[in-house]
């Protein structure tokens, strides 16, 4: 039966997407979903992406309007660059497990910066930030603020354990760059002040190893010995229990994740002595409005600076990322152009990092996705951010 659904379905995309001129498109399939991807990317989907996209088409407490982002890709358990929401139950991995991982950015004028000392310390500052830092930029007040400032509903979060991640970057995808810009829009450029020369820092962070094994702890528990594969088949009442519980520990964990972001700024103008904070975004989010669910995952919203919606896109370690203006109605924006553990070694090419191990993560280019916003006048860049410093956490954790 499922089989027979899932080939419909399949055929019903691929139906609509001949049916649309040039090499990008938007797909609509059973009225909900609106698939922004190029036709590349849509003839590569595993059978998995498509069984994920059918259980969440089917399932009626899923609301009309999924969107897939142009970065639409299978992470393994959920898929990147998805918005949907559900009535009255609640999708335990419907964000993903690193709730409330999200993009900082900060601008430096180039008067401001001092550009030897960057390059002659950061090393030693990468090595800070990868390291353990025990509570050294949290105190058990603030940690008892974040968790229970909120809800007072019990927590499977232990706080110690917060502690071991915060002021630092986990491992994975996570790094803090420096990156120089290069305007493309004088007028927008203008308005928030940024010059040639100016170096932007782009702090990627979420929640934290703990926190996200506590994610998967809470879906053991709904799994219940169930075998699911498709995180989207795991779904509960709203008015359940455990549920109330995962979703006031969800929130902890954007609120962590924030907190955190806040310490890595607070350290690295510790460091290089001052930087502008020009946005705070996170892009894996459970959000709850009355018994409405929100999912973002690997999904970001602009954020307001100076009179503009911004956000910024970022590519590969050694490509351009783009700072970008919203021009359209559309309020999402896709996280990036990568997905997946899996494979060829990236090339750092001349970036300075603080490991010489590359990552083996497969990217895909960015072209589409600017071709699709373009297209559908989403956005515009203001500048482009050129590769200068990447710091990664390549340590045990
Ligand atoms: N500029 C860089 N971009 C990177 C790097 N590693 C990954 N990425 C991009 O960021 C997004 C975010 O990843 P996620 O873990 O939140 O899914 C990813 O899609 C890539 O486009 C990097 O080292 N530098
Ligand atoms: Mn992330």
């Amino acid at each position: 039966m499922l089989t027979i659904l899932w080939i419909q379905l399949k055929g019903i995309l691929l139906q609509k997407w001949t049916g649309q001129a040039g090499w990008f498109g938007l797909f609509k399939a059973g009225d909900k979903w609106d698939l922004f991807v190029s036709s590349g990317r849509v003839s590569g989907f595993s059978d998995n992406v498509w069984k994920k996209i059918l259980s969440l088409d089917l399932n009626p407490y899923v609301s009309k309007k999924i969107i897939g982002l142009p970065d639409f890709g299978d992470d393994g358990t959920t898929l990147n660059g998805l918005v949907f929401k559900s009535e009255n139950r609640v999708f335990p991995l419907g964000a993903g497990k690193d709730i409330g991982c999200g993009f900082r950015v900060l601008h430096v004028p180039r008067n401001k910066v001092d550009i030897e000392k960057i390059e002659r310390e950061y090393q030693f500052f990468a090595k800070n930030i990868t390291s353990y830092k025990p509570g050294t930029t949290l105190l058990d007040e603030e940690i008892e603020q974040i968790f229970y400032s909120n809800s007072d509903r019990p927590s499977l979060i232990k706080q110690e354990e917060v502690k071991l991640s915060f002021g630092r970057i986990g491992k994975g995808n996570h790094f803090i760059e420096f990156r120089t810009i290069d305007i493309k829009d004088q007028l927008a450029a203008k308005k928030l002040g940024f010059e040639t020369g100016d170096i932007i820092i782009h702090i990627h962070s979420g929640s934290g190893l703990f926190l996200e094994y506590m994610i998967l702890k809470y879906a053991a528990l709904f799994n219940n010995n169930r075998g699911y594969q498709n995180a989207y088949e795991l779904h509960f009442p709203f008015e359940n229990c455990l549920i109330q519980q995962f979703l006031a520990d969800a929130e902890r964990c954007l609120q962590v994740s924030i907190a955190n972001r806040n310490a890595l700024e607070r350290l690295i103008i510790e460091w290089i002595g001052s930087a502008i904070r020009v946005l705070d975004v996170s892009h894996d989010v459970i959000e709850v409005e009355g018994t409405t669910v929100h999912y973002q995952k690997a999904v970001q919203r602009y954020s307001e600076y100076k009179g503009l919606d911004i956000a910024i896109i970022p590519t590969t370690i050694e490509e351009q990322s783009y700072l970008v203006n919203r021009t359209g109605h559309f309020s999402f924006v896709n996280h990036g152009s990568g997905e997946g553990e899996e494979g060829d070694t990236q090339n750092i090419g001349s970036v300075k990092t603080n490991f010489d191990k590359t990552s083996s993560r497969t990217f895909f280019g960015i072209n589409d996705s600017l071709e699709i916003a373009t297209r559908n006048a989403w956005y515009k860049i203001i500048c482009n951010l050129n590769p200068w410093i990447c710091i990664k956490n390549f340590n045990e954790w």
